[in-house]
């Protein structure tokens, strides 16, 4: 049996244009465009593709952007006057931090400065927490993508098994909660946990975002399981994931390519969190 391949792309798509369409409503009232910030640190090639791609999907669909461009070696305390300036800045709905930041600088105090109403990127101290606490604040844009693709395969997912690999901020753990806060029964595994693929082989959802190439094999995989790999490796000028997808498609149910899977859907989320900020402050 081959899995159903989860096209991430075509979700994300869908997603877009329906925020446009709402978009297009808001400008016909005579109502000001949404606008989104972004700052990059340093010169971090990925960095520059990924708020690229940001800049472009914002256009497409109406949502205008303000590129902040910072110097690699800039001190916290300087950071921290931008993301300030732009917490009072009107014209501003969304603030989001490209990561990850040169190694002097300490993402979780810039990040815990962004005013959480304008905080696109669901990171903050106060969305997290709100996230636990299952209460409405903007959520992160992977894990929100996530779940979207899980829902998207139709399968139930309060009461099934859940695995999560790996328990990073950006991704792991609020994946981890917003699986638990939908009635999954959630293992969230790390590089320390013991005899992990008798974990994931009981997983009906498995979430793979662990950063490590090649990691899931098809016999780590239930048969017939949702495998969601958020891994993204760059090998030859070729993208894969964290799960080696040719095995696991012959066993899973359900499956996301990579490239095509999570990634375009982490944009559509930042897009619908950019619309979610300025229809909180402006409406
Ligand atoms: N502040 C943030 N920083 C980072 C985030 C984030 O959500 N917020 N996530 C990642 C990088 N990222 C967005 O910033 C991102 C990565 C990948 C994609 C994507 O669409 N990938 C495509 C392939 C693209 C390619 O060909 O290179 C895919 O998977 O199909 C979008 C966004 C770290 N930093």
């Amino acid at each position: 049996m081959s899995a159903k391949v989860i096209d991430g792309k075509a979700i994300a798509q869908n997603i877009r244009l329906s925020i446009k369409e709402q978009i297009e409503k808001i400008r016909e009232d005579g109502k000001r465009a949404p606008c989104l910030a972004v700052i990059l640190v340093g010169n971090d090639p990925a960095s520059e593709v990924y708020v690229g791609h940001k800049k472009k999907a914002c256009a497409s669909i109406g949502i205008e952007s303000r590129s902040l461009e910072l110097p690699g070696d800039i001190s916290q305390d300087e950071l921290s006057k931008h993301v300030k300036a732009l917490n009072d800045d009107p014209a501003i709905d969304g603030i989001l931090l490209q990561l990850p930041l040169p190694k002097h600088l300490i993402p979780e105090i810039a990040i815990d400065l962004i005013d959480p109403d304008k905080d696109v990127d669901g990171l903050t101290a106060m969305n997290q927490g709100l996230l636990v606490w299952k209460r409405p604040g903007l959520v992160s844009c992977t894990p929100a993508g996530v779940m979207e693709l899980i829902r998207s395969t139709g399968v139930k997912v309060e009461g099934a098994r859940a695995v999560v690999m790996g328990r990073s901020v950006l991704v792991g753990a609020p994946i981890a909660t917003m699986l638990c806060n939908a009635g999954a029964t959630v293992n969230c595994l790390n590089s320390k946990t013991v005899n992990g693929p008798e974990l994931t082989r009981q997983a009906d959802i498995l979430v793979v975002a662990t950063g490590v190439h090649r990691l899931v094999r098809g016999d780590h995989i239930k048969p017939g399981a949702v495998v969601i790999d958020v891994g993204m490796h760059r090998h030859d000028g070729k993208l894969s994931g964290d799960v080696v997808y040719d095995e696991a498609k012959d066993v899973a149910g359900h499956i996301t390519p990579v490239p095509g899977g999570v990634g375009p859907m982490t944009i559509a989320m930042l897009m619908r969190n950019c619309l979610t900020a300025y229809s909180k402050n402006n409406l």
